[in-house]
């Protein structure tokens, strides 16, 4: 095994998250070794945060983030909340600036435990989101599925949160709907030509809502972050609710989201460790550390 480095298995409510450590080596994670970390159902995971000595003045680490299936993603807000969990407990310090693909960001350990991490501002520009084709008002973009006379699933609202996403309003039960049919062929549309993440929302008051989250590079999750925010900030847009939402997710944890006068997106939410190990990052050729938990 080549030079191993450590990692801690935990979840962002029930979002499967690797956080690995790659703070003093100039390698990466590769996607070979995310599909092979992937493969083995011990450390199966919906993203990969690696740690990586920081690049710009002014923040304190690098964090790249691979999808499961080898690809890059730009942002991932559980993912984020693992991370600031992983560092408050090695460092004792309690707020954090990273840099991401999506830019730079900080987030704050609150007392009681619960992460916040400010997501930065909306995109909705058809060119920034992305889109293939021109859609002056992204609040509600023209893309079905299912029958052409009664479509299942229509008229999502899309959005930017450093990553694409598209927000398909139900008013029925987000668990009646065969998200896993349709999941894969709304993120390869070609209307999104970077794929994009595809979440069902309910909102059941204009303080709650209920998602399901389709993720680009994972697949059906038990929670997605920027999806979260993502709807929220799509819902205050379309006067579905308000800035301020509490969101129920399918591991049945909630988030809460704050679209801020200032324009950016707060995520909050509690963040869990399972085990540590650690990994080799060319092949994902991993250990268990011994008194880690089972
Ligand atoms: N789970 C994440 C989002 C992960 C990134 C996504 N799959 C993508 O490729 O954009 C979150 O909590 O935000």
């Amino acid at each position: 095994m080549a030079s191993t480095a450590p990692f801690a298995k935990m979840n962002g409510i029930g979002n499967e998250i690797i956080v690995a450590d790659m703070r003093g080596r100039a390698d990466q994670v590769t996607a070979a070794a995310a599909l092979a970390l992937n493969a083995d159902a011990a450390t199966r995971f919906d993203q990969i945060m690696a740690i990586h000595d920081a690049r710009t003045p002014g923040t304190a680490y690098y964090v790249d983030i691979l999808n499961s299936d080898g690809t890059s993603a730009q942002a991932c807000g559980n993912g984020m909340r693992c991370v600031v969990q992983a560092l408050a407990a090695e460092t004792g310090q309690k707020t954090f600036t990273f840099e991401t693909r999506a830019g730079i960001l900080n987030a704050r350990e609150h007392a009681d435990g619960t992460i916040s991490v400010d997501m930065g501002m909306p995109h909705f520009g058809w060119q920034e989101i992305p889109l293939a084709e021109e859609f002056r008002d992204t609040r509600m973009i023209e893309l079905q599925i299912g029958p052409i006379d009664a479509p299942v699933l229509h008229s999502p609202s899309a959005v930017s949160m450093g990553n694409p996403h598209a927000i398909f309003w139900v008013d029925r039960d987000v668990w009646s709907y065969e998200l896993e049919r349709f999941g894969p062929l709304l993120e390869n549309h070609p209307i999104f030509p970077e794929r994009a993440n595809i979440t069902i929302a309910q909102v059941t008051s204009p303080e709650s809502m209920i998602i399901r989250t389709w993720e680009r590079g994972a697949g059906l999750t038990k929670a997605c972050g920027s999806a979260a925010c993502a709807s929220v900030v799509a819902a205050a847009r379309t006067r579905r609710t308000g800035r301020s939402v509490n969101l129920l997710t399918p591991g049945g944890g909630t988030l809460h989201v704050e679209w801020l006068d200032n324009d950016h997106v707060i995520l909050t939410g509690a963040a869990e460790w399972e085990f540590s190990g650690s990994f080799d990052p060319s092949t994902g050729t991993w250990a268990r550390d011994t008194e880690s938990a089972a």
